[in-house]
């Protein structure tokens, strides 16, 4: 189906490896005549938001109730639980002993639930901002703040640029800083002339007159560590406390990452998305927001993924590529638009491997608990700019991350949440 695959971000293989058929699209929408302004048509900014949205699925997203069983020792009851269609804590705290006992669940399950409920971490996620209790993982953790990895210079930072405008010329860059500390994390590598010249269909020309998604400059921490095309990071974007809640519901819940065309060879991790409004995920997602000015409206169910030693993600693009697509724009217009911008961030610190490697900027970066990677898969008119094709490295360690895809307009995922969709599609429409 179109979303997922706007989801699951296309998989492409290097040339030694058969390129996975593009998947055939259903019949796609049309443009509107007179597209809304998009949020960044009031900032000032030119493109248009895409046509109205079609109500096409997104991936599954995971209930409050299985983030909340995830947390604690109640992972076994998640199939139950949403089988059951139990997706609210309420709705759980609702169920009496009979209901439970009809259910199947024996007297020790029974004991566990209610005592869990009755804990304090049981306040919905609203009220706490985060999920319920339970010890989080301890693995791969690092407190010494070292990563592994050489690091082959350093240069002073010349500045911030404003994030776009910058779209012209060949696909080459200029790495504007990084650190010599391995701490710090993001290194030079050689580029790999196949790769960069690889067989995407992309001649090396970047699209004239592209504008990347600005960010807010004075985001604490943001730093551009590379110019043109412009990559970020944010050390500390989330902080540990969160990236262990967010570890510790992902462990139960992942499944087979899947790409454009289904479980792939080229992306082995494993990784699930959480609902926008519960758990974690409103916080993070108003992080996401505050960075980028976009509203969480524009974001996707945030996902996580977890690669245990030897998975990775090869060469690819978040964006759409629309020059292997049968339906240019298709995917990406039928609801939502085209992926402009990634936050990937890091939840733990694998001591080596995993790193996230821009093989045509020539650069990597390295895991880091907390930090956020920023780039945008795509231009703000929806062109995609293929100098950002990265992959994750082969995982030495576990190694967890979760994903913010930003889209150049509203999703519609048919969710209650539509009510927020709706007013803001009418308050565009009225302007
Ligand atoms: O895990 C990483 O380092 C990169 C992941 C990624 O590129 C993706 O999921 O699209
Ligand atoms: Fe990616």
């Amino acid at each position: 189906m179109a979303a997922e695959a706007m989801a699951a971000p296309l998989a492409a293989t290097p040339p030694s490896v058969a390129r996975p058929r593009p998947t055939p699209l259903p019949p796609q929408p049309q443009h509107s005549a007179r597209p809304a302004p998009s949020s960044a048509d009031r900032r000032g900014g030119t493109h248009a938001l895409p046509a109205p949205t079609q109500r096409v699925a997104l991936p599954p997203a995971e209930s409050e109730v299985s983030c909340w069983l995830a947390r604690g020792v109640l992972a076994d009851l998640i199939p139950l639980f949403r089988e059951e269609a139990i997706e609210r804590l309420e709705q759980l705290r609702a169920l009496t002993d009979d209901d439970l006992r009809e259910l199947g669940l024996k007297m020790g399950a029974r004991l566990r639930l209610r005592n869990a409920l009755a804990a304090p971490s049981a306040s919905t996620s609203q009220e706490r901002g985060g999920v319920g209790g339970g010890a989080a993982p301890s693995d791969a953790e690092r407190e010494d703040g070292t990563a592994g990895g050489e690091t082959v210079g350093e240069v002073g930072w010349e500045g911030e640029g404003e994030g776009e405008g910058e779209g012209e010329g060949e696909g080459g860059g200029e790495v504007v800083g990084y650190h010599s500390s391995a701490s710090w994390g993001v290194r030079a590598v050689v580029v790999d002339k196949q790769l960069a010249n690889w067989n995407d269909r992309w001649d090396g020309r970047v699209p004239a007159g592209g504008a990347h998604l600005p960010l807010d400059l004075t985001y604490p921490g943001l730093v551009r560590v590379h110019a043109a095309p412009p990559l970020f990071l944010c050390d500390d974007f989330l902080s540990p406390q969160e990236c262990d809640d967010l570890i510790a519901i992902c462990t139960p819940l992942v499944t087979r990452s899947k790409t454009d065309g289904g479980v792939s060879e080229a992306r082995t991790s494993r990784s699930c998305h959480l609902e926008r409004d519960i758990g974690a995920a409103p916080a993070l997602l108003k992080k996401a927001s505050r960075l980028t000015g976009k509203p969480t409206a524009e974001m996707e169910t945030p996902q996580l993924a977890r690669y245990e030693r030897g998975q990775f993600y090869r060469p690819h693009h978040d964006a759409q590529d629309e020059s292997l697509s049968a339906r240019p724009h298709s995917v990406g217009s039928a609801n939502g638009g085209q992926r402009i911008c990634t936050v990937l961030i890091y939840l733990n610190q694998p001591d080596e491997g995993g790193f996230t490697r821009f093989e045509r900027l020539g650069i990597e970066v390295v895991p880091r608990r907390g930090r956020a990677v920023i780039f945008f898969p795509a231009f703000l008119d929806g062109r995609i700019d293929k100098r950002y094709l990265h992959e994750a490295r082969p995982a030495v360690q576990t190694k967890y991350v979760c994903q913010i895809w930003i889209r150049q307009g509203v999703i519609d995922d048919g969710k209650p949440a539509g009510l927020g969709f709706a007013l803001l599609s009418a308050l565009r429409e009225s302007r």
